[in-house]
């Protein structure tokens, strides 16, 4: 019983409620483990900078080995925010002393509620590649499965919050950047976020996964020949751009780099096999098999 530990009284334990202990009463505890608290309840707790974390009460205890590591461990329970040090001030960027805000509400919940797993699929290839209408075919096949999505289109998201920014480098990289904090919120609240968008550089989709748990981070190349691009070319950027209207066009005068370990590659072949809702049927197998699709 941990009875005095959180000050006699016969607290609710919830994930994320803190209880402070007598430093005694804390070193005897390991690390991870289950308590009793005074109304009965047994709380898997994670001892954290002199506190116990409460972690998930009693119920989870049958599909939870208190002996697996406390990496593991973090990743299934601490609300999606394993690792970060949220206790102190911090200096981020040029952000100084600021906080991590916590919520006793967290990814999980969120996720249990949608009877989905957030994760971002994100779907990379030329101008005409098909990128924006699978992404379209996607989300209608997922909706109809009452499934939350929201797709993060290229064109679309430079219509506002990346309207400052153009088709430079660097301008590329930050439009990329954006786009992957912004997908990741998407996740956190439990939606399956679709991006879809160039991104012809390999590190900066890589910085993207990079901001995502294991396995959340899908992504997705439009395999598809530029001159099959190019002869499309539904919008007449590739004509402007071979008759030197438009600079720095991709896959003409600027680079493409096609990834070299994706989770999904979506070929371009003649007949059936190409259509766009096959290749999205694809995708919603891959999410099917990995577990997004229930929570
Ligand atoms: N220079 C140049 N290069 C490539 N594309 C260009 C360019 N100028 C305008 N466009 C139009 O912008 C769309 C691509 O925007 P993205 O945000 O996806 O690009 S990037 O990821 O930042 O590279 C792209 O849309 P999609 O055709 O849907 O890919 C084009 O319509
Ligand atoms: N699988 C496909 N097979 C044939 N045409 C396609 C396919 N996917 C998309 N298209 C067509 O190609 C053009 C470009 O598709 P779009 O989705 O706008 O590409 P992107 O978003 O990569 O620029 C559109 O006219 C679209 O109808």
């Amino acid at each position: 019983m941990i009875a005095a530990a959180i000050g006699g009284k016969a607290t609710t334990p919830r994930p994320g409620l803190v209880a402070s202990t007598g430093s005694e009463f804390l070193s005897s505890l390991p690390k991870l483990g289950i308590v009793s608290v005074p109304n009965g309840a047994s709380v898997i707790y994670l001892k954290s900078r002199g506190n116990l974390r409460f972690q998930a009460v009693e119920g989870w205890r049958k599909t939870v080995n208190v002996n697996e590591k406390v990496d593991d461990f973090d990743d299934k329970f601490d609300n999606g925010h394993a690792g970060q040090n949220r206790s102190q001030l911090s200096t981020v960027g040029k952000s100084t002393n600021i906080k991590w805000q916590d919520c006793s509400v967290g990814k999980i919940d969120r996720q249990r509620l949608l009877k989905q797993k957030g994760c971002v699929i994100w779907i990379t290839g030329l101008s005409g590649s098909g990128k924006s209408t699978v992404a379209c075919a996607l989300s209608q096949f997922l909706h109809q499965r009452g499934k939350m999505c929201y797709i993060l289109d290229g064109d679309n998201v430079r219509h506002g919050l990346n309207r400052d920014l153009g088709f430079k480098a660097e301008d590329r990289a930050e439009n990329i950047r954006r786009i992957g904090e912004v997908a990741k919120l998407f996740a956190d609240a439990g939606v399956i976020c679709i991006a879809s968008l160039i991104s012809p550089y390999r590190r900066d989709r890589d910085a993207c996964r990079a901001l995502l748990p294991d396995g959340d981070f899908i992504e997705v190349f439009m395999d598809v020949p530029l001159q099959v691009c190019e002869a499309r070319d539904s919008k007449g950027l590739y004509k402007l751009a071979r008759a030197g209207k438009i600079k720095g066009f991709t896959g003409i005068d600027d680079p493409y780099e096609q990834p070299l370990n994706c989770e999904i590659v979506l070929e371009h072949k003649g007949g059936d096999g190409a259509s766009p809702c096959v290749m999205a049927e694809k995708v919603v197998s891959y999410l099917e098999e990995k577990g997004y699709l229930e929570a």
